[in-house]
Formats: structure tokens, C-alpha cells, sequence
């Protein structure tokens, strides 16, 4: 039977774009926002949006995710409000959570648009929770929150990765195919954030490699062919001082046409849907290069709201509620790594610049909820 009590709201956590051309300085200033981003940088970016008429696809995808996840809960008998809240531009995380509070939810619990360990990935959110549940607090409402683990691993993620790398296989000329490599792509982050990424660090890069040899090793099953494969990265930031993840998409390609590889299949496994990064950064950018040097290269898709993985994600909603009820709910993963933890251990994916309360953590402390003016016998 479906359940997810005692969860009386679900939230789904992304980070937002900007909806016009209006909105992409006023968007890049809140995402880089005391982060030591070089203006060149801030104005390259702003390009890639305005590129595409000042309009990021991520607000779109995340209207078609929500939409998905409904379906899908409902499909399960489960009536549960969801809302929709970002970190960065409107929809903003403090009015979704105010909005299930005014509809009488006291028990969140957070999808988030980013499937793996990392400050970028998930303290941020973290902390943003915590943020948003001290604001409400101070109006008088509480609201406890709760995430889902980690789903980098879930089958179902892996699962649909792995199709989408065969159909984009299916795209390259025949000649090509059986030779073709995997060239899986992420989001750069500094090396530093890698270090301390996960409870013992290191988990964004291993977490990553882990999928990417489970999609690597579920294509082998289906063609009955190995592909050779590597890890990448795209949309590096920051000061050219500092180290971030390397090698970059665009210079891989080149390593890869300069030893005579055939082809090439592009899998953004980083990212949960067409985010900017990928349709600049790789459709955009990564494709020309390809084009430039000759290489035959096709991009598969994202997960975005492919069935099999909603479905996966109101299983993981289920599981986490399962949990929260004190029961032992199995908690399938794919790869190497075993499933990840729902609550963060002390000192998981560490902030490197501040000491902030971080939501779903073992050592996060709720706030005193501020009674409402107007009650409590007019003390
Ligand atoms: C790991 C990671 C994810 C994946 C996890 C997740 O999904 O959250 C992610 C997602 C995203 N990043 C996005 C956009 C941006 N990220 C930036 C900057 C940065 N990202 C970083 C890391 C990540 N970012 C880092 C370490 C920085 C440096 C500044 C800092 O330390 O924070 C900047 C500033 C300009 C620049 O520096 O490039 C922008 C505009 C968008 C929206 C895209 C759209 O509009 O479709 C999304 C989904
Ligand atoms: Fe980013």
C-alpha cells in the first residue's frame, strides 16, 4: 500500500534560471553572490543565456518534472500537496514552504534537482533549507524537513541513463557505433569542494565514477560490446588560480580525435535535466568542437522526466517515508557504493568559507518557533 506519512507536503529543490533577458544579471548576482566569480566570467555566462533569449530551460523542465511527479503520485492513490522552490529565482524555497505551511503541512519532505554529494550539490540546499525554515519560524510557523538519500545510484537513475546512452548509440552511423567511446560529463566543481565532498571526502568524483561504470557496464550487457570510457567535466568557474575537476569536455574531445577514436556518445550524468550547462556547454560548445575536429558525436539525454525515473523517485519518496515510520524499507542501488545516507553526518560536504546551519543534518539544531503576535493572551 502507498504511503508517505508522516510527510503531509512534498517539495521539489532546485536551483532556478532566469525567464528573460531581464532577469539573467539579477539572476547572477544571487547565484554568485559573495563567491569570488571574475566579472569576465559573470559576463561570459550571461552570453550563454542570452543566447537563448535571456530564458534558461530549467524552470520549464522543473514545471514538466512537477507535473510528472504528480501524475505518478496520484497514480499511487497518494493525494500529497507538492510545491515547487529554488534556491535562486522564483519560485523561491521560502514561499513554497510557506505555502504548504498556510495549507496546514508540518512535514516536508525535499526532492532535490541533483542527484549527488557535494557542497554545490547538497549542503547549499542544505543550508538554504535551514535558512528558509529559520525565516518561517520567525513568522510563527514550523516546519520540519526531511530529504531523500542521495540517488546517484538509485537503478532507476542508472537504468535510464544507461538507455539514453544506447538510443544516442543507435544515432551514430553503424560504422562508428561498436567503437564509439562513452564520455561522460558533469559539472566542474574546485578541486577543494571534491575534497571535502560526502562524510570522508572525495565522493563527488567517486560517486560519479561509480555511475558512470554502472551505465558503462549496463551498455556492455546490451550490446554485448565494452565501450571504453572516462569522466569529464564542463562549466568550470572560479579564478584560473584555483584547481577545479579537469579534464574539461572540449579538451577531451580533442585528446580523443588526436588518437583516431571513431566516435563519441556524450552523457551528462551529472545533470537530472536539460540544464544550461547542457544545452551551451554541451550542444552547444562541446558539439562544435566535436564538428571541428571531425569526430562524430551525439548527446544522450538527460533523465528529465522520463518515467522510469519519476517512478524511481516516488519509490525513493516512499522509501524515506518508510524510514521515517521506523520501519526497514530495502533501499536498492546500483554500482559499488551502497546507498547513500538521508540525514548528513556531522561535517558532510563542508562549507569552506562559513560555519551555517545546515537542514537534514545529524548536528542541525530546528529553530524556536517565534509565537504569532496576536496570540498567546496578548503577553
Ligand atoms: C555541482 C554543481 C551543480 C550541480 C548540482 C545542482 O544541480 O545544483 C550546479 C548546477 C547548476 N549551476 C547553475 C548555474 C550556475 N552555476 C554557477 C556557478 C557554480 N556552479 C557550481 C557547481 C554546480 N552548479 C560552482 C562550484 C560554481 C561556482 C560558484 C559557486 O561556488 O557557487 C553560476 C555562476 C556563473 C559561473 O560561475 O558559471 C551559474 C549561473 C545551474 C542553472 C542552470 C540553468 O540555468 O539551466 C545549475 C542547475
Ligand atoms: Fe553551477
Amino acid at each position: 500500500m502507498s504511503d508517505v506519512r508522516p510527510y503531509d507536503a512534498l517539495l521539489l529543490l532546485s536551483f532556478g534560471g532566469p525567464e528573460g533577458p531581464d532577469d539573467v544579471m539579477p539572476f547572477l548576482e544571487n547565484v554568485t553572490r559573495g563567491r569570488g566569480i571574475p566579472r569576465q566570467r559573470l559576463e561570459e555566462v550571461a552570453e550563454h543565456y542570452l543566447h537563448f533569449g535571456g530564458r534558461s530551460p530549467i524552470n520549464d523542465q522543473n514545471r514538466a518534472l512537477l507535473a510528472a511527479l504528480g501524475a505518478e503520485l496520484r497514480s499511487r492513490g497518494l493525494d500529497v500537496p507538492l510545491v515547487w522552490g529554488n534556491r535562486n529565482w522564483a519560485p523561491y524555497l521560502t514561499d513554497a514552504l510557506r505555502e504548504v505551511h498556510e495549507g496546514g503541512a508540518r512535514r516536508v519532505l525535499a526532492v532535490l534537482t541533483s542527484a549527488y554529494s557535494s557542497y554545490s550539490s547538497c549542503r547549499q540546499y542544505r543550508e538554504d533549507l535551514a535558512r528558509s525554515v529559520a525565516e518561517l519560524a520567525a513568522e510563527g510557523r514550523a516546519l520540519a524537513v526531511d530529504k531523500l538519500r542521495h540517488y546517484f545510484n538509485h537503478p532507476a537513475f542508472v537504468d535510464t541513463n544507461a538507455r539514453a546512452v544506447l538510443a544516442a548509440l543507435e544515432g551514430l552511423d553503424e560504422g562508428v557505433r561498436a567503437s564509439a567511446r562513452l564520455v561522460f560529463v558533469t559539472h566542474s566543481v574546485p578541486d577543494a569542494m571534491n575534497d571535502v565532498s560526502g562524510p570522508e571526502g572525495g565522493a563527488y568524483v567517486r560517486q560519479h565514477l561509480d555511475v558512470a561504470a554502472a551505465v558503462a557496464a549496463r551498455v556492455a550487457e546490451s550490446t554485448g560490446r565494452e565501450h571504453a570510457w572516462d569522466l569529464v567535466y564542463c562549466s568550470r568557474s572560479g579564478p584560473p588560480s584555483q584547481p577545479w575537476l579537469e579534464p574539461d569536455v572540449n579538451d577531451h574531445l580533442r585528446e580523443l580525435a588526436g588518437q583516431g577514436a571513431a566516435a563519441v556518445v556524450l552523457a551528462p550524468v551529472g545533470f537530472v535535466s536539460d540544464h544550461m550547462e547542457v544545452v551551451f556547454d554541451l550542444d552547444t560548445e562541446a558539439l562544435e568542437t566535436a564538428a571541428e575536429l571531425g569526430l562524430p558525436c551525439a548527446r544522450a539525454a538527460t533523465v528529465g522526466t522520463d518515467a522510469h525515473f519519476v517512478a524511481g523517485l516516488v519509490d525513493l519518496v516512499e522509501e524515506r517515508a518508510a524510514l521515517a515510520r521506523g520501519g526497514s524499507p530495502a533501499k536498492p542501488a546500483a554500482g559499488s557504493l551502497g546507498p547513500s545516507h538521508e540525514v548528513c553526518p556531522v561535517g558532510c560536504c563542508r562549507n569552506l568559507r562559513a560555519d551555517l546551519p545546515a537542514a537534514t543534518g545529524a548536528d542541525y539544531v530546528p529553530p524556536t518557533v517565534v509565537p504569532p503576535t496576536g496570540q498567546g493572551g496578548g503577553a
